[in-house]
């Protein structure tokens, strides 16, 4: 039995006057990679911001249902934006390092979140290890990290977002930037942080999803349609529209 991380139990979310997420129930297993697919405009990425609350600055959104991590409401007033995003972080769709040093982009939220000085640069060599950087970068620390090539930063990206140590990493089509070459070592490395993350990922690309997916979610606009193994959304679809979808016939 696959043991849950994080889940959305009845989430409507409205922009304004029109629904964007129609009653989404969904459970994402602890270290398998979850892929988010389906047409433009189907509401993945808004799925995805839901799960960080990423909405919250937006004066128009409005959301109700409930999302766990394990048995924590997201959504509590009592429990802080900053510590779920700790817990819960997010790698974006084009790389976004801070205009400073590759170490500097590191550090920086280690010192946010008060982790003794000391064990700063240990915690950076590791999780740019675990990011498959270190070794590019080992000598160069101090370089701005808007130097690196864009597959690099990308990977800087991730580190910063490992190096807190989060539960769950939320992507939102963190290859589309990238060339194959380097959206290849993404995908590896996506596969290889599997073991001590859960992964939530949004993406266009049916043969990366069928890469680096445990489980795949097909939704359509604004519902969650199937929900499965990758090899029965992808071989086995039981709804018309995924079969459609998965096939290359719309999207
Ligand atoms: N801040 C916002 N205010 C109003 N409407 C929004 C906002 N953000 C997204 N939308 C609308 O919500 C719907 C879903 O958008 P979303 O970006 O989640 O889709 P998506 O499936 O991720 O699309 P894509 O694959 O093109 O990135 C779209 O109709 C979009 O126009």
């Amino acid at each position: 039995m696959d043991q849950i991380k994080l889940s959305a139990h009845s989430l409507n979310l409205y922009f304004g006057e029109k629904q964007i997420l129609k009653n989404i129930n969904i459970d994402f297993p602890e270290n398998q990679v979850t892929s988010l697919i389906g047409p433009s405009g189907c509401g993945k990425s808004t799925l995805l911001r839901c799960f960080n609350r990423m909405h919250d600055l937006s004066s128009d959104a409005r959301i109700d249902g409930a999302i766990k991590l394990e048995d924590l409401d997201i959504y509590d007033k009592k429990n802080s934006v900053t510590e779920i995003r700790k817990r819960i972080g997010m790698v974006f769709q084009k790389p976004n390092p801070l205009p400073k040093s590759i170490y500097e982009n590191m550090s920086y939220a280690l010192n946010i979140h008060q982790f003794p000085k000391n064990e700063i640069p240990k915690l950076i060599e590791s999780a740019l290890r675990e990011s498959y950087l270190w070794e590019e970068v080992k000598d160069e620390l101090k370089k701005p990290a808007v130097k690196l090539s864009g597959g690099q930063q990308q990977r800087l990206c991730i580190a910063r977002t490992v190096v807190l140590r989060p539960e769950v990493i939320l992507m939102d089509e963190p290859c589309s930037a990238l060339d194959p070459i380097s959206t290849r070592k993404i995908e590896e490395l996506i596969i290889s942080l599997k073991k001590d993350y859960t992964i939530v990922i949004v993406t266009h690309n049916m043969q990366q999803a069928q890469r680096i997916s445990d489980k795949v979610a097909f939704m359509y606009l604004g519902e969650l349609i199937e929900f499965g193994s990758c090899q029965d959304v992808f071989q086995n679809p039981q709804n018309e529209l995924t079969k459609n979808y998965v096939g290359g016939h719309f999207g």
